[in-house]
C-alpha cells in the first residue's frame, strides 16, 4: 500500500525503513553509525565498547529515512556474553519492543577478512536482505590488500560496499545503495556448518582479495608489539606512559588553573558588586554560587589533560596490548583478563565501566568486576584530590625528576588499583570459584588519533563537567546554602550563625561519629550532599567555609583556608576516604540496575564505607602518631 502511494503523490509521504548495523567488534560499526546519523557514541579502538542498542535516524532521500540500530559486536550469533545477547536477540527479532531489522548492514573490517567474512556467512542464516559495508579500506589499501567488490558480491549474492568511517563522505556508496535497494530480497542461506563456513571463505579469500607483497603498515605493528608486549620493556613503557600523565594532570594545568581562578574573580566582583554586602541574595551569590561552583571550575584543566590521554590512549589501539600485558597479575588477583577494559573505563566513569562488564561472559566474573569498578579512581575524584594535594603536599622535587605532587596522585591511583585487586582476590576466594578462562582478546592495529575525534571527544567532556557544574553541583550549592542558612540564629545568639541552622546542626552531630578519623563539622556537612557527587563535596566545602565567615573566600581560595585551618592527618585521612567511599548515588544505581539486585547494591555500599572508615581511620591514627 505504501508503494501505491509513493508512486503516485507529487509531495510523496516519506518512508521510514528500520536496518541494524552488525559486525564483529571493532570494524567500526559506531563509527560509521556516527557518520551516517550525527549522533556522537562512543567509537574506540578496542573490541567491546558498544554494550547496548542505540537508535538514530539518517535522511537518505526525499522520500526515504532510515532508522538505524547500532550493535553491540558480535563474534557469532550463539551469544556467550549479555551484550552479544542483545545483538542476537534484535536480529531473531526477539528483543522486546523492537521489531525486527527490515535490512542488515553487516558491516566488515577489510583488513581482517578471514574472520569477519565467516560472521558474513553466518548471517546468511537469518534469511534477511542484506548489505555488506566493506569498511576500513583506507587500512587496507596501506597495507597492501586489494578487494575486488564486485566479485565478493557477486560470489554472495549481496550487494558490496566500500566504506571508510572515519572520513567524512566515507558512507556515500553506502547511502546510494540504500536509496536504491531492493528491501524485499532475502539473502540466500549460504552454509550452515562451521567446517563449510571455514572452507567457504578460504574461498572467498583465495578469489577476491590479494595482498602485495610489502605489508609494511603490519610489519610495523608486529614490531612495535614486540617493544610493548614484552613483560619486561612492555611493563616499563606501560609505567612510564602512567607515570608521565599524572605528571602532566598536575604541571601543565597550573596556567590554565590561574586563568580561570582570574576570570572567575572578576566575575565574581562584577556579578556582587550591585548586591547590599549583608544581604541575604548577596550571601547566596557569593558564599553559595560563586564560592561553590568558582572552586569546582578551575578543575576543568585537569580533568580535560587526563581524558586527552585516555582517548589518545583508547584510538592507538594500545589498551588491549595493556590488557595483555597484565591479564597474568589480573588472574592472579581473580579478575579475568575481560576485566580490563571495563575498570580501565572506570578511570573516566564507574558508570560506563560497570556498564562495560556486559561483555564479560561468566557471571561471577562480571560480578566481580562490577564490585570493583568503583575503587577506580573516576575523574570525579580528581577535584578532591588536587585540592587537598595542593593544599598540603610541598611543590617540590623527588629524585631532582618529580614532582612530589604527582607522585602523591599516582600513588592514590594506585592505591584504589591495589584495594581493587586485594577485594577481588578476597570474592574469589570467598565464592571458592576456581574457574578459570582463557583471555582471548583481538589485537587491534595500531592508529595514529584523529585530531578531529580529539577535538571532539574533548569539547564532549568538557560539556559534560560543565553541565555537572551547572545542573547537579550547581542545585546542590544552593539547597546547601539553604540548608546552611536557615533556621536563621536569633539575634542574641552568640555562636556562628552556620551553627544554628540544620546543616551545621547536622554537620555538628556527625562529627562525633567521624571525629576518630579526624574529620571536622564542615568536612561532615560537605559529605552529605557529596554523596551525589564526589565533585560536589568541594564545592559544599567551600560554600560551608564561605558561610562561617570566611570572608575572604571566593573561587580558589579554599586551599589556602584548608591548608591553615586543617591538620596534616585530617587532610591524609580525607584522601584516604575518597579512594573507598562510594560517594556517587549514580554508580550505586547503575549496579542495582546491571545486577537487578538491591542486595548486591547494599553490599557494595557497604563494604565500600566501611573500607573508607578502615582506611581514614588507620591513616588518621598513624600519622597523627608520626608527625606529633
Ligand atoms: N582507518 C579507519 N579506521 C576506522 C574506520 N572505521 C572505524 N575506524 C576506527 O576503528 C575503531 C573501532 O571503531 P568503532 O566504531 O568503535 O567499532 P565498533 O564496530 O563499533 O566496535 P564495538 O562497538 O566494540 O563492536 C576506532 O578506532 C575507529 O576510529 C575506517 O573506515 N578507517
Ligand atoms: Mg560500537
Amino acid at each position: 500500500m505504501s508503494n501505491t502511494l509513493s508512486h503516485t503523490a507529487v509531495d510523496s509521504p516519506l518512508e521510514t525503513r528500520r536496518i541494524a548495523l552488525v559486525g564483529n567488534p571493532n570494524c567500526g560499526k559506531t563509527a560509521l553509525f556516527n557518520l551516517l546519523t550525527g549522533s556522537k557514541q562512543k567509537v574506540a579502538n578496542y573490541a567491546g565498547v558498544t554494550v547496548e542498542r542505540k537508535e538514530g535516524r539518517c535522511k537518505v532521500s526525499e522520500q526515504l529515512s532510515v532508522q538505524i540500530l547500532d550493535l553491540p559486536g558480535a563474534y557469532s550469533l550463539d551469544a556467550t556474553s549479555p551484550d552479544e545477547a542483545v545483538t542476537r536477540d534484535v536480529l531473531h527479532g526477539q528483543y522486546q519492543g523492537e521489531a525486527q531489522p527490515e535490512l542488515i548492514i553487516c558491516v566488515m573490517d577489510a583488513t581482517n577478512l578471514d574472520l569477519h567474512l565467516r560472521f558474513a556467512l553466518e548471517l546468511t542464516e537469518l534469511g534477511r536482505p542484506m548489505i555488506i559495508a566493506m569498511n576500513m579500506m583506507d587500512s587496507a589499501q596501506r597495507q597492501g590488500i586489494t578487494v575486488d567488490i564486485e566479485g565478493l558480491s557477486a560470489a554472495l549474492g549481496i550487494p558490496v560496499v566500500e566504506t571508510v568511517a572515519v572520513h567524512r563522505h566515507g558512507a556515500s556508496d553506502l547511502l546510494k545503495q540504500l536509496q536504491h535497494n531492493n528491501w524485499s530480497i532475502p539473502t540466500q542461506t549460504h552454509d550452515r556448518d562451521l567446517e563449510s563456513r571455514y572452507h567457504h571463505v578460504k574461498q572467498l579469500l583465495n578469489n577476491h582479495v590479494t595482498h602485495s607483497d610489502q605489508h609494511r603498515s603490519r610489519g610495523f605493528d608486529d614490531q612495535l608489539d614486540a617493544l610493548l608486549l614484552n613483560p619486561l620493556t612492555g611493563m616499563s613503557i606501560l609505567a612510564t606512559i602512567l607515570f608521565f600523565i599524572f605528571q602532566a594532570v598536575f604541571s601543565w594545568a597550573a596556567p590554565l588553573m590561574e586563568g580561570i581562578t582570574a576570570a572567575i574573580d572578576i566575575l565574581g566582583s562584577v556579578v556582587t558588586a550591585p548586591l547590599a554586602k549583608d544581604s541575604a541574595l548577596f550571601s547566596m551569590v557569593n558564599d553559595g554560587i560563586i564560592a561553590g561552583l568558582g572552586n569546582v571550575l578551575i578543575f576543568l584543566p585537569q580533568i580535560l589533560i587526563l581524558f586527552f590521554f585516555i582517548l589518545v590512549l583508547e584510538e592507538s589501539g594500545y589498551l588491549p596490548r595493556a590488557a595483555y600485558l597484565l591479564d597474568k597479575l589480573m588472574f592472579r588477583a581473580g579478575l579475568t583478563g575481560r576485566a580490563f577494559i571495563p575498570l580501565l573505563s572506570s578511570f573516566a566513569c564507574a558508570i560506563p565501566g560497570i556498564m562495560a562488564t556486559r561483555s564479560i561472559q561468566d557471571p561471577r566474573d562480571r560480578l566481580i568486576t562490577i564490585l570493583v569498578a568503583p575503587l577506580m579512581t573516576c575523574s570525579a575524584r580528581l577535584p578532591v584530590y588536587t585540592l587537598l594535594i595542593a593544599a598540603f603536599i610541598p611543590r617540590q622535587q623527588v629524585a631532582g625528576l618529580f614532582n612530589l605532587q604527582g607522585v602523591v596522585l599516582f600513588a592514590l591511583y594506585f592505591a584504589g588499583i591495589l584495594s581493587a585487586l586485594l577485594v577481588a582476590y578476597v570474592m574469589k576466594w570467598l565464592q571458592k570459584d576456581k574457574s578459570e578462562h582463557a583471555l582471548l582478546m583481538e589485537l587491534p592495529a595500531y592508529r595514529i588519533p584523529n585530531i578531529r575525534d580529539l577535538a571532539m571527544g574533548l569539547m564532549q567532556r568538557a560539556s559534560i563537567f560543565l553541565r555537572r557544574v551547572g545542573g547537579i553541583i550547581f542545585s546542590l550549592t544552593i539547597l546547601l546554602w539553604v540548608f546552611c542558612t536557615f533556621p536563621s540564629a536569633p539575634a542574641d545568639y552568640t555562636g556562628a550563625a552556620i551553627d544554628y541552622s540544620i546543616a551545621g546542626r547536622l554537620g555538628h552531630g556527625l562529627a562525633i561519629i567521624f571525629a576518630p578519623i579526624g574529620f571536622n563539622w564542615q568536612i561532615c556537612i560537605a559529605l552529605i550532599p557529596g554523596m551525589a557527587a564526589r565533585e560536589v563535596a568541594v564545592s559544599a566545602l567551600a560554600t560551608v567555609y564561605a558561610m562561617s565567615g570566611s570572608d575572604e573566600l571566593v573561587s580558589h581560595k579554599l586551599g589556602e583556608l584548608i591548608s591553615q585551618q586543617w591538620s596534616v592527618p585530617t587532610a591524609l585521612s580525607l584522601l584516604a576516604w575518597f579512594v573507598f567511599a562510594p560517594q556517587c548515588l549514580s554508580t550505586l544505581a547503575v549496579i542495582r540496575r546491571e545486577t537487578n539486585s538491591w542486595r548486591t547494591m547494599g553490599f557494595a555500599a557497604f563494604y565500600l564505607f566501611a573500607l573508607a572508615y578502615l582506611a581514614s581511620l588507620i591513616v588518621f591514627q598513624v600519622s597523627t602518631l608520626l608527625l606529633n
